[in-house]
């Protein structure tokens, strides 16, 4: 039974700079532990560094591959030239191109890969990155590593409220809010027009604010967005799926870092794997819960990402048409969409 206040708790705490039990671990993002708590619960700075497995490739450690061939979480022990510092080095990507290779580092496979997983995934989840100091103290927090997976991939939906949206060119709409009870995370459907017996047109759309709201042209969000409104209005009526998963999943904040790595030459996916993410985080258990909710158990999508599709029937959803939906691109996002056909398995 998953405990979503222990979980909130456990974020704040990880935000707050504080500790966290996960499960066996006892951890400090590394971000945002100040030099005054370290000194305080780890006066001799002994205390090893959790790394995630895709950081730990980026880094060249050569250990990061479980059995399954999958990466790994890694601890990397302390030693004489692993100081404070040089930890948060490891950790922060922007800081890999203005320094020489730290080393050589002893990093081990995890003792407990499910606690670490989860304790990185708690560190996705406040937004910080995906590293964290190791340390043995009397937590602020603790919350169980099923609590986290749990939460991390939202697979229920309850209807919270539901009200009429006027929107300009759209016929009679109507904004629902969810809440998963495991998480307390909350997402909306725009729920356009009349549509009955047919399995309706409905769009995933994940969050961008720089795109939905700035009309940034990195990505072709905004474009979509509105577009995939227009489509669902002029067939007569859909649904639009907002979900809060920015940045594929991995924040605002670690989008703009990934951003900023961009601006480095990376592209997109290489630009998450460098930060420790993997390429694309989400998952599609909250939308097709918010389907069920709706009384939908069929649908036609618009989208060309075929992760939706599968994680949509992964989850009990049918779906019975995918309708492609391109945008033109312009000189800013041609490169970040020609990648995701390239490496992300995007459709033509
Ligand atoms: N991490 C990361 N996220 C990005 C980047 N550019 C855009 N995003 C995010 O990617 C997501 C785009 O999602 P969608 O519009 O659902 O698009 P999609 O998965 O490409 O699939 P379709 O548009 O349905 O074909 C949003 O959450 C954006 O915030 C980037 O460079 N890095
Ligand atoms: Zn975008």
């Amino acid at each position: 039974m998953s405990d979503a206040p222990a979980l909130d708790r456990a974020i704040a705490a990880l935000r707050a700079g504080r500790t966290v039990r996960v499960g066996g671990l006892t951890i400090l993002s590394v971000e945002t532990g100040t030099q005054a708590i370290l000194d305080l619960i780890d006066p001799k700075g002994n205390a090893p560094l959790l790394l995630s497995g895709p950081r730990a490739m980026a880094l060249g450690l050569g250990n990061a591959h479980d059995a399954a061939g999958e990466t790994a979480p890694v601890e990397v022990r302390h030693c004489d030239w692993l100081d404070r510092e040089a930890a948060r080095a490891l950790a922060d990507p922007s800081r890999d191109f203005d320094r020489g290779p730290i080393g050589p580092l002893n990093a081990i496979p995890v003792e407990r890969p499910d606690c670490a997983k989860a304790a990185l995934t708690l560190a996705r989840l406040a937004g910080l990155l995906p590293a964290l100091w190791l340390v043995e103290d009397e937590p602020v927090v603790a919350i169980e590593t099923s609590a986290v997976a749990e939460a991390a991939y939202a697979k229920s939906a309850t209807i919270v409220a539901r009200a009429k949206l006027p929107i300009d060119d759209l016929p009679p709409s109507q904004m629902v809010a969810f809440r998963d009870p495991a998480s307390g995370e909350e997402h909306v459907a725009l729920v356009v027009g009349a549509f009955g017996g047919q399995p309706p047109l409905v769009r995933l759309h994940s969050e961008c604010l720089t795109g939905d709201v700035f009309g940034s042209l990195k990505c072709d969000c905004g474009p979509q967005l509105k577009e995939a409104l227009h489509i669902i209005g002029a067939s007569g009526g859909g649904i639009l799926l907002y979900l809060r998963q920015e940045g594929r999943g991995i924040g605002l904040a670690n989008k703009l870092r990934a951003y900023a790595l961009q601006d480095r030459g990376l592209d997109t996916v290489d630009a998450n794997r460098r930060l420790g993410f993997a390429d694309d985080e989400r998952g599609y258990g909250m939308a097709a819960a918010m389907l069920r909710a709706l009384g939908i158990d069929a649908v036609r999508v618009l989208t060309n990402n075929p992760a939706k599709v599968a994680g949509l029937e992964r989850e009990g959803i049918r779906v019975v048409e995918r309708v492609a939906h391109h945008m033109p691109t312009n000189p800013h996002n041609a490169d970040y969409i020609a990648t995701k056909k390239k490496r992300s398995g995007h459709l033509d």
